[in-house]
């Protein structure tokens, strides 16, 4: 099968600002302002047509950021991604405009896509079926619940066909019936050799969907291989992390941060 993502030693900084004045230093000093805080340090792993990659790991474990970086809507600090075809993603909280309706977003996202307004035409009712929100889609989005939110995300995203989707926590709102749409919807499209990233908090999804797995923690990519692999130990993790307290939890998470600080010096 043909690699249709690479991605290579991906970094992505973050300052760290607390007022106004700051962020302000930031954007006037060509040294910036602030702390810098890593949401990913030096991922690398590739993607072949036809592959479902199941994102795991903690919270603020790096899977937003990214998903957004694979979707090519926050660029990375330093390293590169390589996308073969055009990329999609779904997310609750991204993408749709507040301000415009249902209607006015898909037109807008097209556009964007560089869709002619005669294939914008044929291509909104077929959205419009998709997302099934009824009267909603004349609504400004921003009276959308986040499940009919992610209705009219998945709706484009799916309709406009790309080759690679990232689905970011989209199938976590909403009823089951429209996540079954949604599952038949992306099964076609592994058959038909597309790329997926899915990103969901349950196990259960992740086990029934995906087939390879990315094991992020604090911005690192602590595993990658076959969901049966990677899921007992990420599992088993996740039971051992709640087990702790927050303290514990805490001292965790700095030791690691501590290590990869420790890892980067001998490097
Ligand atoms: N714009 C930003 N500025 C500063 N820090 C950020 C920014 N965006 C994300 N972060 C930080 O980067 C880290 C990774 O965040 P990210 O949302 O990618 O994690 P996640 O694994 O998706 O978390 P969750 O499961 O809670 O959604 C977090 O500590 C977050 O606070």
């Amino acid at each position: 099968m043909a690699k249709s993502v690479i991605v290579k030693n991906v970094t992505k900084r973050y300052k760290l600002h607390t007022k106004t004045s700051e962020r302000l230093l930031d954007i006037i000093l060509p040294t910036g302002y602030g702390e810098d805080f890593y949401a990913l340090r030096n991922v690398s792993f590739e993607a072949e047509e036809g592959d479902v990659v199941g994102i795991v790991g903690i919270n603020g474990s790096g899977k937003s950021t990214l998903s957004n970086i694979i979707a090519g809507i926050v660029p990375p600090t330093t390293g590169t991604v390589e996308t073969k075809g055009e990329t999609s993603l779904i997310a609750v909280q991204s993408g749709l405009n507040n301000q415009l309706t249902g209607r006015e977003n898909i037109e807008l996202k097209c556009l964007m896509l560089g869709f002619s307004k005669k294939q914008i035409r044929k291509l909104e009712p077929e959205i419009i079926e998709f997302a099934d929100i009824g009267k909603f889609i004349d609504q400004p989005v921003k009276k959308y619940s986040s499940g009919m939110k992610s209705r009219l995300g998945f709706g484009i995203s799916v309709t406009v066909d790309p080759d690679i989707l990232v689905i970011d926590e989209a199938l976590s709102v909403g009823d089951q019936t429209f996540a079954d749409k949604c599952y038949d919807k992306m099964n076609e499209f592994k058959e038909r050799g597309k790329t997926i990233f899915f990103i969901s908090h349950s196990i259960g999804q992740m086990k029934k969907f995906c087939e390879k797995a990315l094991w992020l923690e604090y911005g690192q990519v602590k595993d990658f291989g076959t969901i049966e692999e990677i899921m007992p130990n990420y599992e088993k993790f996740l039971k051992d992390f709640k087990a702790m307290s927050k303290k514990e939890q805490k001292k965790y998470r700095e030791k690691m941060l501590k290590n990869q600080e420790s890892e980067l010096v001998r490097a």
